[in-house]
This record gives structure tokens, C-alpha cells and sequence, in this order.
């Protein structure tokens, strides 16, 4: 395959100066390399200031270079903004492919495992009653408190710290902490925001240069980063020292160390693999979940038709995780949600490690891939209908099958070796709040004080994890039954 690859030519895609200037889109950038299928196809190459980059259009060019030949196409590119200013280096999830990334990934393994959810189901569920708690008492905050339950599960998995139920957005707390350093990931995530993204040079400028404001702003930031690194991990390390320190991913681990059964170099490799899922797990959930609130509030039909199948099973009660099998309209809101905004519409950054070809194509090493998640989810011939949210295309899994089409959504959770290893958590924490909140609230469009109906738009942010921009909706109970049900959990849990 590797041999006379030099012969074939590049993938089509717009033409840049020999210089490699080119104007690419600034905003939803997905949807216009979704738009540039129709000119190039499945697979556009763009060649910006040194940097070859591959996008990605399709599902079997994904499979089929992602997954197939995930030995070549499992690194990262170097990503200077944000990685060597900002200081999020320590994130595994953008390491290069090699043995460092494996030994972390491996540990995330351990205590995550594959298709495994089952141990966390007593927290996610409890998590889903905080929820439903502070939805009741105030409904308007439903964005910070579906924040705050993300990151409780992920902390208290991770370093056994418990987010009180009452905390608010403005307490300096662990959920504020992720927010504001996460938001300034997303801002810069996506490859080329920064022109150091593609000329690494750069970020030897000295900051105070009129163009430099990249650099003052990835120190700021920087701050945050290694907070997110440091602050968590040091607490648990004292709270052992104490004494005191609650079950956790990270005092387990340390006490291996301190006991000599695992290596004393483990705890760098602990300390960046509990701060990548951290950071992984406290903001694309979120994401799903408003997706949630602005889908019901625009489908009230959609609702009913769950809120019928929560009332036939449940029976006045509230869902549990062993209610999945007869609850499939669930599921088929969660894929929708997945499918509909995906959360990273261009997934992470894929990088060729050796020179390839590819239908015909040459492919350098060196290539930035990116897999456009946002064109595989929209494909019109595999989901009729794509921008329409329609949780009703999941209904019949043997009939899609037979048809090929409406697939599961696994393309929102990323491709190959690097896929998405949180998927198993992350789907029930999505699953558990999603029949939790149904059951118990109906959720509208918000009416402003004349009485005027408020129509949400269906905006997303341009950013490397997509959240729905701010909206207001109605979030109210169903019933007295429905208030008393969420009330008794206080006493459950
Ligand atoms: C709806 C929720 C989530 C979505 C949509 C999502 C999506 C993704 C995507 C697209 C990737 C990149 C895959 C690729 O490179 O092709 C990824 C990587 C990753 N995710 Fe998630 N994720 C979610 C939740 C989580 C959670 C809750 C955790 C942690 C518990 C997590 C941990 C990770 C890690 C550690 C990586 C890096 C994997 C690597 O580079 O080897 N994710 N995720």
C-alpha cells in the first residue's frame, strides 16, 4: 500500500496559495465541509500553511481509515494553543499514539471497563433524584443543575468528592471550576482558531506584541488548566494524609503505590487519567441534556408519546436502570439526542503517523484528520430526514437494519482506537436523568410577562464541544403525584 504512493495524487479539495493561505470557515465549519461533499466528496484535503488536513465526509471513509487502519491513523497532531500554552498536555485524550497514551488509556480501563456501567448505576440514579430536586425548586437554574450532576458523578467516582446538592453557580466549587475551564477548551479546541494552531513558531512571540493576544489569553487559561490538574488530586492526597479521604479511583490507585504494589511513576500517568475524565465527563453530557430540554420544549408530541410509555411501566413510580428493557422510547431519545447536535460535531483530531493511499489518493503523513460527526449523523440516505428531531427512526432496529438506515449513533462517541472509552458511562448518566426528568416534569416553551410565548431557536455554539446557545423553557411538575414522588427522594437516598 506504501510503496508507490508518491505517484498518486492528493484528495481533491479548495486550492490554497503555495503558501498554504486559504479562507476556511470560521463558523459551524462541519456544515460546510458537509456542503463541500457535493464539490470534492467523502474526502477533502486542504493544504493550510504546512498543514495537510483531511476531512472526513463519510461514514465508510471513517470505517474504513479510522477503524480499518487504526494503526496509522490513531495519533494526534500537536496542538500548540492548546496543549503547549493553555497546559492542557496532561489530557490523554490528546497524546500521541504510542505507549504513553496506551498505559493511560489502560487505566482509565481498569476502572471503567468495556460495557461495564452497572457499579455506578446506584450513583447515577441517586444523581438523577439530586437533579429532579433542584429542578423542582428552581426550574429557571436548569442549566447550572445539570452541570452540577455531571461533574458530581464524575468527582465522586474519580476522587471520592461529594458536590453538595445545594451548591450554586457561584460558590468556587468544582462544578465552576470545570465549567470555566472547559469553556475556554471549547473556544480554542478546534483545530485552526489560533494561527499558531498551524505555525508552532508563533508562540515564541513575545506576549505584549500587538498580535499576540493568543498568548496572553492561553496564560489566563493556563491558570485553569492546571487547577483542574492539581486541585482535585491534592485534596484526595491530603484527605488520605488525614485520613479521611472517601473510596475512590485516585485513593485506590495511591494506595497501590504507597504499599508498593503499583510503580511510584503510576501516580503522574493517575494524575493525568483522573483530571482527562474530569474534564471528559463534566461537559458533554451537559450538552445532551439541553439538547433534552430545547427538543422537548419544541416537541410536545414526542413527549407525550414517553411520557405514555414512563405512566404504562412505572405506574407512579420513578425509573430505575432495571426498567431499561421496556422503556425503548428512551433509548430512542438518547440516540436522537446523540444524532440530532452531536456534542463534538468534528470529533477529535485524528493524525497519520505513515504515508498512506487511499482510493486512489495519497495520503502524507503528517495528515490532521478531521472526522466530520456532525455529516455522518445528517447523512440524508442513512437518516431520512436529518435535521428533524425524530426519535420515532429508531423504533424498529430490524427494519433499519434490513433497509440500512438509522443506525445507532456510535459515530457521536468518536472512531477506531481512539474511540470515546467514557460511551458506557456516559450513556446511562444521559439515560437514567432523561427518563428521570419525563417522568416527573413537563417541560414547555417559557412565556414572558405578557403572557407571550417565547419560541426557542435551535442555535448551537461553534465550538469544539457544541452546547445549544442559551434558552428558556418551562419546567414544571406533571402532577401533585409526580411533586410528592420527587420529595420522597430526598428521604431515599
Ligand atoms: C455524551 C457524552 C460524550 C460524548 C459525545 C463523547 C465523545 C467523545 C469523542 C468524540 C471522543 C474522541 C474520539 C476519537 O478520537 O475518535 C472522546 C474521547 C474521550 N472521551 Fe468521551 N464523550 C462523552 C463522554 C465522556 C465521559 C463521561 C468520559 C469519562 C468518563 C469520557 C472520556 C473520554 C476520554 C478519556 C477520551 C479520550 C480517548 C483517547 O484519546 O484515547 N467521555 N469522547
Amino acid at each position: 500500500r506504501l510503496s508507490s504512493c508518491s505517484a498518486l495524487p492528493l484528495p481533491p479539495g479548495p486550492k490554497s496559495s503555495w503558501l498554504g493561505a486559504i479562507k476556511l470557515p470560521r463558523v459551524y465549519p462541519w456544515r460546510t465541509y458537509a456542503e463541500w461533499k457535493n464539490i470534492y466528496g467523502d474526502l477533502i484535503y486542504i493544504y493550510v500553511l504546512g498543514n495537510p488536513v483531511l476531512i472526513l465526509n463519510s461514514a465508510s471513509a471513517v470505517s474504513d481509515l479510522l477503524e480499518k487502519r487504526g494503526g496509522n491513523y490513531s495519533s494526534r497532531p500537536v496542538r500548540t494553543m492548546v496543549s503547549d500554552l493553555m497546559g492542557w498536555n496532561w489530557m490523554f485524550s490528546s497524546m500521541k499514539y504510542g505507549p504513553a497514551w496506551k498505559q493511560h488509556r489502560k487505566l482509565f480501563l481498569k476502572h471503567f471497563p468495556i460495557n461495564t456501567t452497572t457499579p455506578f448505576h446506584p450513583l447515577q440514579t441517586k444523581e438523577a433524584h439530586v437533579l429532579l430536586r433542584n429542578l423542582l425548586q428552581s426550574p429557571d437554574k436548569f442549566h447550572f443543575h445539570t452541570r452540577r450532576a455531571a461533574a458530581a458523578i464524575i468527582l465522586q467516582i474519580t476522587y471520592g468528592i461529594q458536590i453538595n446538592e445545594k451548591v450554586d453557580e457561584y460558590g468556587d466549587n468544582y462544578v465552576s471550576l470545570a465549567d470555566k475551564a472547559m469553556s475556554t477548551l471549547a473556544q480554542a479546541g478546534l483545530f485552526g482558531t489560533y494561527m499558531v494552531d498551524y505555525l508552532p513558531i508563533l508562540k515564541y512571540i513575545p506576549p505584549w506584541l500587538p498580535g499576540a493576544s493568543f498568548k496572553r489569553l492561553a496564560f489566563q487559561w493556563r491558570k485553569l488548566t492546571l487547577e483542574m490538574l492539581n486541585r482535585p488530586f491534592d485534596l484526595v492526597k491530603q484527605k488520605m494524609k488525614d485520613g479521611i479521604a472517601s473510596p475512590s479511583i485516585v485513593a485506590s490507585e495511591l494506595e497501590d503505590i504507597a504499599s508498593g504494589r503499583a510503580p511510584h511513576e503510576n501516580e503522574r500517568i493517575l494524575k493525568n487519567v483522573a483530571a482527562t475524565t474530569y474534564a471528559a465527563g463534566s461537559d458533554t453530557t451537559v450538552s445532551v441534556l439541553m439538547s433534552l430540554f430545547l427538543a422537548m420544549a419544541l416537541h410536545p408530541e414526542i413527549q407525550d408519546k414517553a411520557q405514555c410509555q414512563l405512566d404504562q411501566v412505572l405506574n407512579d413510580r420513578l425509573p430505575i436502570f432495571e426498567d431499561r428493557q421496556q422503556l425503548p422510547y428512551i433509548d430512542c431519545i438518547c440516540y436522537e439526542l446523540l444524532r440530532w447536535n452531536p456534542v463534538t460535531p468534528l470529533g477529535l483530531n485524528h493524525f497519520v503517523s505513515e504515508d498512506d493511499e487511499y482510493k486512489g489518493y495519497r495520503i502524507p503523513k503528517g495528515t490532521t484528520v478531521l472526522p466530520n460527526v456532525w455529516a455522518i449523523l445528517h447523512d440524508p440516505e442513512i437518516y431520512p430526514d436529518p435535521l428533524a428531531f425524530n426519535p420515532d427512526r429508531f423504533q424498529n432496529p430490524e427494519k433499519n437494519i434490513a433497509q440500512g438506515i438509522n443506525e445507532i449513533p456510535d459515530a457521536a462517541f468518536g472512531f477506531g482506537r481512539r474511540m470515546c472509552p467514557g460511551r458506557w458511562l456516559a450513556f446511562d448518566s444521559i439515560w437514567i436523568a432523561v427518563a428521570s426528568i419525563l417522568t416527573v416534569f413537563r417541560i414547555s416553551k417559557a412565556v414572558d410577562e405578557r403572557g407571550k410565548i417565547i419560541e426557542p431557536q435551535v442555535e448551537y455554539a461553534s465550538l469544539l464541544i457544541s452546547h445549544p446557545k442559551p434558552f428558556q423553557c418551562s419546567i414544571t411538575p406533571r402532577s401533585s403525584t409526580t411533586v410528592k414522588l420527587i420529595q420522597q427522594t430526598a428521604d431515599q437516598d
